[in-house]
């Protein structure tokens, strides 16, 4: 007989099954390519930041369990690479309970260029130089993966990349079509922790498109409706206008209607809907950048579920990550609450 404290989650008539999650889903967390790579130096990862964030997320996933001593896991180099004297410790080790959780990362300098390059996001998988866009862009934004789940390795986090290209994920002109959900859920089950990333991925209209790390986060939010959702990324939040002006005006706090209009609630300003807000985008990102994060962040929103985008590795992202936020007042927190209107705060 099945344990009753199993949840079923969104089983949806004529959808392919999903599974059910043995525990509520805490967190679904966005690694933002733009926080843990250098954006604009291709296929630079940002080291310091990378460590620092990774170390963030296992002191969220420990919750307020005890403090307990952390055995690295990126051992295949040897043991002194995971900073442990050698795979023996592990015989003596209870692996904490660590919190319910989801990464999914973008591609920063991983990715956007050889896809920008090649025209991978606009389809046409026959011609040539997409073809090889395509392939390319699959080599770096994977390896960029793998130097992330090495890291969450290093800092204890028992991470497991699923590369959504090869683990079921699809589009039709370019919205999710298909993903491997089961998968996820049954991988969650096992106590491992699922990495995904913005990837490049067949699409059924036009050939091929670059799906982005914010949409899958939607989707997957749709289906396993997690507590809380968090975006870092290398900016404070959302502002009135791109922040290198020096002009620019941090929003803390935008309520999302049901039929998706979202306003500014605090702080008071004059730009007070979406309409007003100005981003840009680099121009080798084939995602659209923050304009992307903004509508995929109102449309979580919309399910009831609080969204908070600020910038990693620094304490408002610790605060953010351990659901400290969740439900209060953001007066003392530096990053955008993005959340359903009429909600009351604790
Ligand atoms: N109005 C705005 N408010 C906030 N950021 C903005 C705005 N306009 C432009 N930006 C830019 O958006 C960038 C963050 O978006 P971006 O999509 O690059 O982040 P990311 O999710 O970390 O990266 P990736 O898409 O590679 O995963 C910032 O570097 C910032 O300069
Ligand atoms: C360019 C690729 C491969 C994925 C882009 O994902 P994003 O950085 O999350 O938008």
């Amino acid at each position: 007989m099945e344990d009753e404290s199993e949840r079923p989650i969104g089983s949806f008539e004529g959808s392919p099954p999903i599974g059910i999650l043995r525990r509520p889903l805490r967190c679904i967390v966005k690694l933002g390519g733009a926080a843990v790579t250098c954006k604009h130096e291709v296929e630079k990862i940002n080291e310091e930041d990378l460590g620092r964030v990774s170390s963030h997320l296992r002191q969220a996933m420990m919750g307020c369990g005890p403090v307990t001593e952390v055995l690295g896991m990126d051992w295949s180099r040897g043991a002194g690479a995971a900073g442990i004297d050698s795979i023996s410790d592990f015989n003596e080790y209870a692996i904490p309970n660590l919190e319910s959780l989801i990464i999914v990362h973008g591609a920063g300098s991983f990715g956007h260029f050889q896809a920008s390059k090649s025209g991978v996001h606009k389809g046409g998988l026959h011609v040539p130089i997409v073809k090889a866009g395509f392939v390319a862009t699959r080599i770096s934004v994977t390896s960029l993966s793998l130097a992330i789940v090495r890291a969450l390795a290093r800092e204890g986090i028992p991470a497991v990349g699923m590369p959504p290209f090869a683990c079921g994920w699809s589009t039709t002109e370019r919205n999710v079509a298909s993903a491997d959900i089961y998968q996820i859920t049954q991988t969650l089950n096992a106590g491992l922790v699922p990495v995904l990333h913005g990837d490049a991925v067949l699409d059924n209209q036009q050939g091929c498109t670059i799906l982005s790390g914010d949409v899958i986060i939607r989707h997957l939010t749709q289906q396993l409706r997690p507590e809380y959702v968090v975006f870092l990324t290398d900016v404070l939040g959302v502002y009135d206008r791109p922040p290198a002006n020096p002009k620019a005006v941090l929003l803390r706090e935008i309520a999302v209607e049901d039929d998706g209009r979202w306003s500014v609630m605090s702080p008071l300003i004059q730009q007070a809907t979406g309409e007003g807000v100005e981003i840009t985008v680099a121009a080798h990102d084939t995602t659209g950048g923050m304009e992307t994060k903004i509508s995929e962040a109102a449309a979580i929103a919309r399910l009831g579920i609080d969204v908070f985008i600020t910038k990693a590795g620094t304490d408002h992202s610790l605060r953010a990550l351990r659901g400290e936020l969740l439900g209060a007042s953001v007066d003392d927190w530096l990053g955008t609450a993005i959340r359903p209107a009429q909600r009351p705060l604790r």
